[in-house]
């Protein structure tokens, strides 16, 4: 028996001795498995069931719809003869392309599920019983676990990243974000917050890049009566202040003022923040929390940080990769992103074709899941129909899953090519910006999002390197 026949013969064993009951349907939908579970389950013969389209024998299925969008679904609901069954729908890559879908019922009937529960619950002792009971109180934390739950994504390096950012939650300690644009370092912020001993203070958040420079100060610190003309009587908290007991997300840190980054540091020393225009000194217990899309280290060497400031900062560092590099949870992304923004338009239930989630996989998300929802947006608002085709994708998609155009971008991981690129002795780095414009025919959008980087920081990069 050759080694294909003998795994064929393993599979069928496992599949015909599950308990669950299992469909497989080829890529028209055609039904090519159907064990003895299902026929038990449907009441239907094998060889009634094989090579028939799969609506045809399962009632409410939606494996033809997993063939066309390639997205999973867990753990769904699915009336067969009036009963209310979990299913799972699975679909099959191979290349590019969905070539099966497998279907699988977890629970015969959800009263199944109740009667699990109902054991569980038997079975469970006093104590324990207790120690339910006092969990379900901590109403805040319960919430707070969804938080976590909401930060979408199944890739082995996002869910390091979610099981370090939970550790850092429990504790007090300083956390440093880095990610590019878009990728949800204020996401994560706010559920290492939600999730923190602090919970129950605010969570207060500045944006260092977005507010003025002379107004940052009297932001952050506050000010006492008289500091300046048109000051408020009676003076007024700074937002370091406000988040006693709570957490300070200090957002795109990397552009915070050299002199801003002096007083901050203080207040990290001290614990005791002066406003401006006063010598009084308020404590404060704050949990920073800092993000950045920028390269801290790179900015000490250009005197623009401040070293101790960022080794204050760095207590533990939390890196998010950008979605390119974490192919996996694009599919994840666009599912449920596609159903969120359907349902709060208010629209019919909207699904990608199984070649535009092809188009989309390769393509490279400069601006993260930020993007992604921007562009979701766009095509709910603007395609009537139910199937979103490559057709109807922005021609940036296009643009970059055109032949020409597929280069060490395609395949890159952050790992690879975008550390290989920022890693690079400067005159290297150079002539990657360079080549980049050179294929972008000088379009510094394109070419920022060739080479992985926000476009502020290409325009940076052009300053340094005097790429005019
Ligand atoms: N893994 C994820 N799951 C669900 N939503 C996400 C995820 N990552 C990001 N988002 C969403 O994407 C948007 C951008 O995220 P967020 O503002 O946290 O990014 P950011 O890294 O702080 O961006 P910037 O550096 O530009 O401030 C938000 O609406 C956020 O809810």
């Amino acid at each position: 028996m050759s080694v294909q026949q003998y795994e064929a013969n393993i599979l069928t064993t496992i599949l015909e001795h599950a308990y669950e009951g299992v469909a497989v349907v080829d890529k028209n939908g055609d039904i090519i498995h159907f064990n003895d579970a299902y026929c038990r389950i449907l009441g239907v013969k094998k060889e009634e069931a094989i090579g028939r389209y799969v609506t045809d024998v399962i009632e409410n299925t939606r494996l033809h719809h997993i063939l066309e969008t390639g997205v999973p679904e867990r753990g769904k609901l699915q009336t067969i003869a009036g009963q209310k069954m979990v299913v799972h729908r699975i679909p099959v890559w191979e290349g590019g392309t969905v070539v099966a879908a497998i279907g699988m019922l977890v629970f015969e009937g959800v009263s199944e599920l109740y009667e699990i529960l109902d054991q569980l619950e038997e079975n469970t002792n006093y104590s324990e019983k207790r120690l339910l009971k006092v969990d379900s109180k901590k109403d805040k934390q319960n919430q707070s676990n969804t938080n976590f739950d909401e930060i979408i994504g199944q890739s082995e390096a996002l869910v390091n990243t979610k099981r370090l950012a939970q550790k850092a939650s429990k504790t007090l300690a300083t956390v440093l974000i880095t990610g590019e644009s878009g990728t949800g370092k204020e996401l994560f912020a706010k559920a290492i917050h939600e999730q923190s001993p602090y919970a129950d203070g605010q969570f207060v958040s500045i944006n260092c890049a977005a507010i003025p420079e002379h107004l940052l100060e009297a932001e952050l610190f506050g000010y006492e009566e008289g500091a300046f003309t048109g000051a408020k009587k009676g003076g007024k908290q700074g937002l370091i202040e406000l988040a006693s007991h709570g957490t300070l997300f200090l957002d795109e840190i990397g552009d915070m003022p050299l002199h801003m980054q002096s007083k901050l540091l203080r207040v990290l020393q001290e614990k005791e923040v002066v406003r401006v225009g006063g010598i009084k000194p308020y404590p404060t217990n704050a949990r920073i929390v800092a993000a950045t899309n920028k390269n801290l280290l790179d900015l000490i060497n250009e005197d623009q940080f401040r070293e101790d400031l960022y080794y204050r900062l760095n207590i533990i560092p939390i890196h998010i990769p950008p979605l390119r590099a974490r192919k996996s949870d694009v599919r994840l992304l666009l599912a449920k992103i596609l159903e969120d923004v359907c349902q709060k338009y208010e629209t019919n239930q909207k699904q990608f074709t199984a070649p535009a989630i092809s188009m989309l996989m390769k393509y490279h998300w400069p601006g993260n899941v930020r993007e992604m929802m921007n562009i979701i947006e766009q095509l709910v608002s603007l395609v009537d129909k139910e199937h979103i085709s490559p057709q109807d994708l922005p021609i940036e998609i296009h643009t970059e899953n055109e032949p020409s155009s597929a280069s060490k971008f395609e395949h890159s991981t952050e790992k690879d090519w975008f550390h290989e690129f920022k890693s690079n002795k400067n005159d290297e780095e150079k002539e990657y910006i360079l080549k980049a414009l050179k294929q972008t025919n000088g379009n510094k959008a394109q070419a920022a999002k060739l080479l992985g980087i926000h476009r502020s920081t290409l325009y940076d990069k052009l300053k340094k390197f005097h790429i005019t």
